[in-house]
């Protein structure tokens, strides 16, 4: 089956601290389309521009030139507030390092990214234990995530990415400093993911992700640029 096209990008470039002598050409002229539905890997060595691109992707940055279109209408030029909405209705973000908020438990951090929209107290806290019963981490609801292993948090920031029911879900380096064991687990749900019909963007320089079985595409990046596609 042909892949529909969900984001596409066109001769996308990001410089960083553009027009300092720190300046940063971090991602070089990139066209890339990322396929709905589908599980797409960018994968490249440290510093090769990886991160800066899912940023681009994900509507957490803008591209510096070049466009970006979300289901063929392009997003490049609009206004923050827009960009805002389509961000938070769009994605779901895994950050490495998961950037959850210590001092909360672990059910109070998956139902934050929902407090914008305002949904009912009650439907938004079933929907958070839903989320946290699919990821196998009832038990841990009332834990403050400083408390949490490194499987439970990653786990904890899936859910919570996905609380708002993105289509689109957004990993960075999902299984760094995650062993064996949990790196199958990761693996796992994303496939449940992908069979629940979202799209996942990774980034990873791991081959046990980047070569496992339900990857549709791997973007292999040097230097800002694409490498290779398969
Ligand atoms: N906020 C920033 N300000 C300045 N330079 C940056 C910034 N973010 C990234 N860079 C630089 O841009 C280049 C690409 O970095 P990026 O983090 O996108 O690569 P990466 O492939 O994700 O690397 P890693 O695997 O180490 O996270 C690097 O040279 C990096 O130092």
């Amino acid at each position: 089956m042909t892949d529909t096209v969900l984001i596409s990008l066109k001769k996308v470039s990001k410089i960083h601290n553009e027009g300092r002598p720190n300046e940063v050409q971090a991602v070089v002229g990139i066209d890339l389309d990322i396929a709905r539905g589908k599980v797409t890997v960018l994968r490249g060595a440290s510093g090769s521009g990886k991160t800066t691109l899912l940023t681009v992707i994900g509507c957490l940055a803008r591209p510096s030139s070049g466009r970006v279109a979300l289901d063929g209408r392009d997003i490049s030029g609009m206004p923050e507030r827009f960009l805002t909405r389509i961000r938070q209705e769009t994605f779901g973000f895994v950050f490495q390092g998961f950037n959850l908020l210590r001092g909360m438990s672990a059910l109070d951090n998956i139902m934050l990214p929902a407090y914008p929209q305002a949904p009912p107290h009650r439907w938004l806290r079933r929907r958070a234990l839903d989320l946290l019963s699919m990821l196998r981490l009832e038990h841990r609801a009332d834990t403050p995530v400083e408390m949490l292993s490194g499987g439970e948090a990653q786990r904890t920031a899936i859910a919570r990415a996905l609380v708002n029911d993105p289509p689109i879900l957004i990993a960075d380096e999902p299984t760094a400093n995650l062993d064996t064991a949990l790196t199958r687990e990761f693996l796992g749900i994303a496939e449940t993911l992908k069979a629940q019909g979202k799209t996942l963007i990774l980034t990873s320089h791991d081959p046990r992700v980047f070569e496992a079985g339900m990857v549709d595409h791997v973007v292999t990046l040097r230097d800002g640029r694409v490498e290779e596609r398969r």
